[in-house]
């Protein structure tokens, strides 16, 4: 089986998808690696797997893979957190003497504290930290990179930081996903043999601008105590100011029927696009 995954080798979504699989009884995995998430996007077909980042503890939701998933057939079969710190290499002795800083773009938004702290430096967005490192190496006088400090020990640089996130205390949680549609009426059929499950989807208003539009929606599930963990309202781009709902739900054992009743319920009023449910 092809597990497709941000590349080359070591980037977090590498670490991510060896954790998951320290979790999960897969064999005869071959590693997939592609330069940006949306070429792994693109990468999963049939029975093959791939891995997004989800969100991300400092920086929040990935948004490109929230817009993805909006429109896309895909079912997700589980997730994975793992702890994400990052080091800082540059090819000068002293931070004043950087010009240009190679860094993922999810990676930015976790490093403020010392991307502001530099002036004057150019800075170059990757799609990948492995990437940032990569053209770092092939780089001139005056380059840096970030990248993930599992890196470091293996390098030697004339300026190395290391912990250089915005704090120590960080993760970054993917999904792990299946190229076929989520059918709410085929999983509805399934059981999972597990204690908790988590469910996402997406539910798109046909209008928006109603007073208690989302009151509605949320009330089905406090009726039926289900656990909402997560909701994101994400532009459905078709027209400005028209938004739907990214949605988690999570449950017991005993509450997966009744969130299958529950979903359908909400899909005779709304539509529903659902990405399937496992096992947390
Ligand atoms: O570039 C990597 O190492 C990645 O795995 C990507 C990614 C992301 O896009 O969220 C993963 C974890 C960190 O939050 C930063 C970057």
């Amino acid at each position: 089986m092809k597990f497709s995954v941000l590349g080359p080798a070591g980037t977090f979504a590498d670490a991510a998808a060896k954790a998951y699989l320290k979790t999960q009884p897969l064999s005869n995995i071959i590693f997939d690696y592609h330069p940006t998430f949306d070429q792994v996007y693109q990468a999963v077909s049939g029975e093959n797997i791939g891995l997004l980042p989800l969100e991300n503890q400092l920086d929040g939701y990935v948004s490109a893979t929230l817009q993805r998933l909006q429109s896309a057939d895909v079912t997700e079969i589980g997730e994975i957190t793992i702890p994400v710190n990052f080091g800082l290499v540059a090819n000068v002795t002293d931070l004043s003497k950087i010009k240009r800083i190679y860094v993922q773009f999810k990676t930015e938004g976790q490093c403020q504290t010392l991307l502001t702290s530099m002036r004057n430096v150019q800075i170059i967005t990757t799609s990948s930290n492995m990437i940032s490192l990569e053209k770092f190496q092939a780089g001139q006088s005056g380059d840096a990179a970030i990248i993930p400090q599992s890196q470091m020990t293996d390098l030697s640089f004339p300026l190395m930081m290391d912990n250089v996130a915005d704090q120590d205390d960080n993760s970054t949680r993917f999904i792990i996903f299946q190229s076929h549609p989520a059918d709410l009426e085929k999983i509805s059929h399934e059981h999972l043999a597990t204690d908790h499950f988590k469910a996402p989807l997406f539910i798109t208003p046909a209008f928006n601008d109603r007073p208690g539009t989302l009151y509605d929606i949320l009330g089905y599930f406090a009726k039926s105590e289900l656990n909402l963990v997560t909701l994101m309202s994400l532009p459905v781009k078709t027209q400005l100011g028209v938004y739907s709902f990214y949605l988690e739900i999570s449950g017991t054992r005993e509450q997966q029927a009744i969130l299958f009743t529950t979903l359908k319920k909400i899909a005779a009023k709304y539509r529903v696009h659902s990405l399937g449910f496992y096992a947390v």
